[in-house]
């Protein structure tokens, strides 16, 4: 990543995937362990087996106590990758190794642990991001076994910037804010696990630094900003005290509008039914994005009309009168799903994914729309229906008629592929709405896989390409008469939302916790200021010089202190 001398001292640029600023000094987190010797063990192997067992149930207890302290998404990962300490694969190859090739429970594991991170990432995908939480597993499980000290975070009162290379979920799930008060790391996408829950903590955090994270002093005192990614190396005495400073969680009135009155409805984003609650609690307008395959991701089977309709009532519940946008299954890419994904596919993200699994399996799609129509009935939000991964204009019309059949008749599509983008105007024509998918616009206008964190410094909708996109669903909107939302991460991010408003976006979807900072911004800003940073943003031929730009032109930035 590029580094360059500013006022304050050395400033290195990452990924801000976090809003926030934060200073302090810096820990690194500690080493993992050592891979361990590959030779023939002197203990029986009854005795291996019994004390690989006892270690990985001990990891498997810890990781679910500390899981019962939590709540949602943290609560989540900690679950998982307990669930990883016990899997029954990983154990059993172990157990072999230890039997046939007599080595020790340590190297047993180590080299299980090892065969299963190689099927996940040949899975790719969502798998692929799994391979951490195996290490991370496979750390803790041979810590115990060889009475080193477990790796992760080290245990500190005082407040410190916490700096790795990359960070295991079952880590980033336990930060205390009140202590780890910004995090850094070298690897990782804006998509990551480590992006995802930091931004659920109000942790700032700036992600992809590459090798210029090396150049940060264990101990010295520096600065983040997790909203525009720079990392202040030598901060200047100013610059600390502005960081210093301890902001609360902004909380947000339930109506979004501009300083001059112009209404922009915010919304949550909702990816399982459990935080449905929560996000009415945090004021949402309304839904803009539920997500629906996340309450189905671990199965290998459809789920049925039945257990569909409850989940979605659930959410719709919590949001009575209020506008919910339930999105159809997006099976496949980073969200496989094996009753829809074909698993020989060489490129996931540009396959059979989305709206696309339909073609071959009309059924789940109308069997999907029978549940939401069911539940819709019996609940009053004002249910919305939107299909992902539309590139074409007949696709909308087909969508917008099976949604018809079921009486679902506002109806729309999620833009996401640049196709969908320039063909807004005809779409809209067709469709009730639309609302746009910044993450996935991104990677398929960049060509870079938002999983990569190798790509991440390509992985921003700031890239004036995607803006320009944005811009032209706006126009296909504002031409049919139709609403245009946007429900990727961009519209968490407080100075990109207030350009996504300037360019005619009508509502915006984001996790609950951004909802506030989001508000603040616009509340403070007028119409006009958003057109002009839109316009002056649109304007620049890079992300930086768009980001740069827009910040710029919108002072409230500043004075709200993001
Ligand atoms: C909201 C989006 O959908 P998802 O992140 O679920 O692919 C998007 O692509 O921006
Ligand atoms: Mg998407």
């Amino acid at each position: 990543m590029d580094s360059a001398e500013a006022a304050g001292g050395t400033r290195l640029q990452g990924v801000g995937v976090s809003p926030g600023r934060a200073a302090g000094p810096t820990v690194r987190l500690a080493a993992g362990v050592p891979e361990p010797p590959l030779r023939r063990s002197p203990a029986a192997p009854e005795d291996s087996e019994a004390a690989l067992t006892t270690a990985a149930d001990a990891v498997a207890t810890e990781l679910r106590a500390r899981a019962q302290t939590l709540t949602g998404t943290a609560k989540e990962v900690l679950e998982t990758t307990a669930q990883i300490a016990t899997d029954p694969t990983l154990i059993k190859d172990a157990r072999q190794r230890i039997t046939t090739e007599r080595v020790s429970p340590e190297r047993a594991l180590w080299e299980a642990a090892a065969a299963v991170a190689a099927q996940f990432e040949e899975l790719g995908g969502y798998f692929a991001e799994r391979v951490r939480d195996v290490h991370d597993v496979r750390d803790r499980i041979v810590a115990r076994l060889t009475g080193v000290p477990t790796p992760g975070v080290p245990a500190r009162t005082e407040p410190f910037i916490l700096v790795a290379q990359d960070l295991a979920p079952a880590d980033t799930a336990q930060l205390d804010p009140a202590v780890v008060r910004g995090l850094i790391t070298a690897e990782g996408g804006p998509t990551s696990h480590t992006a995802i829950l930091a931004r659920a903590l109000g942790i700032p955090a700036v992600v992809g630094l590459g090798e210029a994270a090396a150049l940060i002093v264990e101990g010295a005192v520096i600065v983040v900003d997790g909203g525009s990614g720079a990392v202040v190396l030598v901060p200047t005495s100013e610059e600390v005290a502005q960081a210093s400073e301890h902001h609360e969680a902004r909380t947000f009135s339930g109506r979004g509008a501009t300083s001059d009155g112009h209404r922009v409805e915010l919304l949550a984003n909702v990816g399982e039914v459990a935080q449905a609650e929560p996000a009415a609690a945090a004021g949402a307008e309304g839904v803009g994005l539920f997500r629906t395959e996340f309450c189905f991701l671990d199965r290998d089977t459809e789920p049925s009309i039945d257990e569909q309709v409850e989940a979605y009532g659930t959410v719709l519940a919590a949001f009575a009168g209020k506008k919910v946008v339930v999105r159809t299954l997006d099976a496949g890419a980073d969200k496989p799903m094996p009753f829809l994904n074909p698993t020989d596919e060489a490129n996931p993200a540009l396959g059979v994914r989305g709206f696309r699994t339909s073609w071959k399996n009309p059924d789940v799609l109308e069997n999907q729309l029978a549940a939401i129509a069911t539940a819709a009935a019996a609940h009053s939000a004002q249910v919305w229906v939107m299909a992902p991964m539309v590139s074409r204009v007949g696709e909308a019309e087909e969508f917008v008629a099976a949604c018809a059949r079921h009486g679902l008749e506002t109806a729309g599509v999620m833009v996401e592929v640049p196709s969908a983008a320039l063909l807004a105007g005809p779409i809209l024509a067709r469709a009730a709405f639309a609302s746009i998918g910044t993450n996935d616009l991104t990677q398929y206008t960049l060509a870079a896989d938002r999983l990569l964190g190798a790509l991440a410094p390509l992985s921003t909708p700031w890239d004036p390409a995607v803006l320009s996109l944005i811009r032209t669903t706006c126009e296909g909107g504002q031409a049919q008469s139709r609403p245009v939302g946007v429900c990727g991460e961009a519209a968490a991010d407080p100075a990109l939302a207030a350009v996504l408003v300037g360019m005619g976006v009508t509502s915006l979807s984001m996790t609950p916790r951004a909802l506030g900072d989001v508000a603040a911004v616009l509340a403070a800003t007028s119409l006009e200021q958003c057109r002009r940073a839109a316009t002056l943003a649109l304007g620049t031929d890079n992300a930086d010089a768009a980001r740069l730009t827009a910040r710029d032109a919108l002072p409230a930035l500043a004075e709200l202190g993001l």
